[in-house]
């Protein structure tokens, strides 16, 4: 990771000294995190509910379940303006680390501390399908802890940067009528309308089409300036090389390599062959 640079002359030292500290404001530090799912049920034969019952009842802790080590050791610290791209092969344990940060997962060893409120933005956020858009935009704005009255004052924000509208009136739309891609944008462009202490988006981008997908970048950069710090988990690498100015590489739940964009990037591309 980039180390700030120190001034010589007085002067400059002491501004450079306060940028620096409105810099390197931590927000998310992680220490040596392992985590670890429990799964229930054997290899063979074990997935009948007599034996999930008799599984339940059997005394002697942990017998029978299955153990996923998904991430391994991570250490690193985010700081404020940072925006911090995971990458990794599949089940590499990118989602289980953001998971981690926004304490939706215990640590089995470990720690992370968060300054704020960390929010997860996953294209599998909920939402309610019977619901139209338009309800959803409210419901998932006070969900975030916005006020109706500024839910009010951004829903038409809200609902052009999600472009749900462009052909046609879908916003009064059930949301079981859009497409994946249409409530994908629609999920981001509601987590969007937040400033966000930590904002981790896993995938969201990868949803979109090319010009939602652009006007989300934009957004993410805007977010950065407004003093978050966001993580983007992506299996794009131009949507990483664009947005990102770290990244984080994992593999096999360990963190490989934590650096400038181009120069992780540029080993993973050497390890996948791309
Ligand atoms: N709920 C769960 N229960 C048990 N194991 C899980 C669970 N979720 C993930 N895992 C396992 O944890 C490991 C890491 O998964 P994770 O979803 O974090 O990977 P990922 O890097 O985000 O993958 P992808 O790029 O495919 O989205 C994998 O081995 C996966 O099988």
């Amino acid at each position: 990771m980039a180390v700030a640079e120190k001034s010589s002359d007085g002067k400059s030292a002491a501004a450079a000294a306060r940028s620096d500290a409105d810099r390197w404001v931590p927000t998310v530090i992680a220490e040596e995190l392992h985590i670890v799912y429990r799964v229930n049920g054997g290899p063979r034969g074990k997935g009948s509910a007599t034996a999930a019952l008799s599984r339940m009842v059997r005394r002697g802790g942990e017998k029978g379940v299955r153990k996923v080590h998904a991430v391994r050791g991570v250490t690193f610290t985010a700081y404020r303006g940072e925006a911090i791209g995971l990458i990794g092969s599949n089940g590499s344990g990118k989602s289980t680390l953001l998971k981690a940060v926004a304490g939706l997962i215990p640590a089995e060893r470990g720690k992370v501390y968060t300054d704020g409120q960390p929010s997860l933005l996953g294209v599998n956020a909920a939402l309610m399908n019977d619901l139209t858009g338009e309800r959803n935009v409210i419901l998932g704005g006070l969900a975030m802890g916005m006020s109706r009255e500024q839910i009010r004052e951004r829903y038409q924000g809200i609902v052009d940067f999600s472009g749900i509208n462009e052909k046609g009136d879908f916003i009064t739309l059930p949301m079981r009528t859009y497409s994946s891609g249409m409530a994908a944008r629609l999920r981001f462009s509601i987590a969007a309308a937040k400033d966000h202490d930590v904002l981790m988006i896993d995938e969201a981008l990868a949803t979109g089409d090319k010009k939602f997908q652009k006007r989300s970048e934009a957004r993410i950069r805007e977010l950065r300036k407004e003093a978050g710090t966001v993580f983007l988990v992506s299996h794009n690498n131009k949507s990483i090389r664009d947005t990102c100015d770290r990244v984080l590489w994992l593999e096999h739940g360990e963190l490989r390599l934590d650096g400038p964009t181009d120069e992780v990037l540029k080993e993973y591309e050497k390890f996948t062959g791309k």
